[in-house]
């Protein structure tokens, strides 16, 4: 069984990485760290090294998500899981390590999302006390994969990676969880016509931060594409809204816990507006479909 400590880290193509950074640290809140040699940069949003990674790139888009292990023994595991299936899982080098401040990381492509997912554990030093700023983020909370092939990727991903479903609306969305991780899901699965991002979640720690965003995402003249508005899968308080690209980002409060041995059933809950919103809110079209394709990152090639 592999167990996940959480969903920890993702990777960012953007156009204008200048921009990207100004938005992400001075209206999302997350802090700069540092900048790596192929010109990336690293932010932070909780106490760990870094959570959010941007590189240039022609098209936005998600290159890498990143799934935190719960320790070193979950590698073996893993690793004969994804060959049983027919996958590669590339070990990513000691000099990437480090970059990344990781003790160890492997990558794949995952073909039924259509995107390179990594899983690693941290460097012992990695963590380090986080001051939030605009915005008090708790965490990254999720990614959500658009994709066409949603049904056999939920397989995969519960069957194969010990993923949890935790709730799914219709057959649109599903969301799972990164087992033991309580939160109701650090994934979310969404069928599409193709293979992109739907959208990333950052947590945070008081209803005021969803109130104080609108405030600052419209003074700053960014688009508001849904929301405030409340989740009846995982009870969260959200506001979903556009970073400079187009990609779909949302912050949430509040947020279901699962305990490890003792979870409820999975629900299946009817596709319809009141079961995405409690509270109405009429999304803009733009929302969660504003990404390029995934891109896949030459380091992927990197092998130990
Ligand atoms: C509207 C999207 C797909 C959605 C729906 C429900 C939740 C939740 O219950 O937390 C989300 O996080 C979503 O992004
Ligand atoms: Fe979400």
């Amino acid at each position: 069984m592999i167990r996940y400590q959480k969903f920890g880290r993702v990777e960012l193509g953007v156009t204008d990485v200048v921009r990207a950074r100004r938005f992400y640290e001075d209206i999302v809140g997350l802090q700069y760290v540092g900048t790596g040699a192929a010109g990336e940069v690293l932010l932070r949003c909780d106490n760990e090294h870094h959570s959010l990674v941007l590189h240039a790139a022609d098209v936005a888009g998600l290159r890498v998500a990143g799934f935190m292990l719960e320790g070193e023994d979950q590698f073996a595991v893993l690793l004969e899981r994804l060959r049983s299936v027919g996958l590669g899982p590339r070990e990513m080098s000691t000099a990437h390590c480090e970059r990344r401040y990781q003790q160890r990381a492997i990558r794949v492509f995952e073909p039924l999302v259509g995107a390179v997912i990594e899983f690693y554990t941290p460097a012992a030093d990695a963590s380090r006390p986080f001051l939030p700023t605009v915005a008090h983020i708790q965490r990254l909370g999720h990614v959500v994969f658009n994709t066409p092939h949603a049904a056999k990727a939920v397989a995969f991903w519960r069957d194969i990676l010990n993923f949890r479903v935790s709730d799914a609306v219709g057959e649109m969305i599903t969301f799972m969880r990164c087992w033991p991780n309580p939160w109701h899901h650090g994934i979310g699965i969404a069928q599409s016509e193709n293979c992109s991002l739907h959208h990333v979640n950052y947590m945070v720690s008081e209803i005021d931060d969803i109130g104080r965003a609108l405030a600052r995402l419209r003074t700053a003249g960014s688009d508001v594409v849904f929301g405030p508005g409340r989740h009846p899968a995982s009870d969260s308080i959200f506001l979903y809204f556009l970073d400079p690209d187009g990609l779909t980002m949302e912050y949430s409060f509040g947020m279901e816990g699962f305990s490890e041995d003792f979870a409820r059933e999975p629900r299946r809950l009817p596709l319809a507006p009141e079961w995405l919103d409690y509270w109405g809110s009429v999304r803009d079209p733009r929302c969660f479909t504003g990404a390029g394709a995934n891109t896949i990152p030459e380091s992927l090639e990197e092998t130990v």
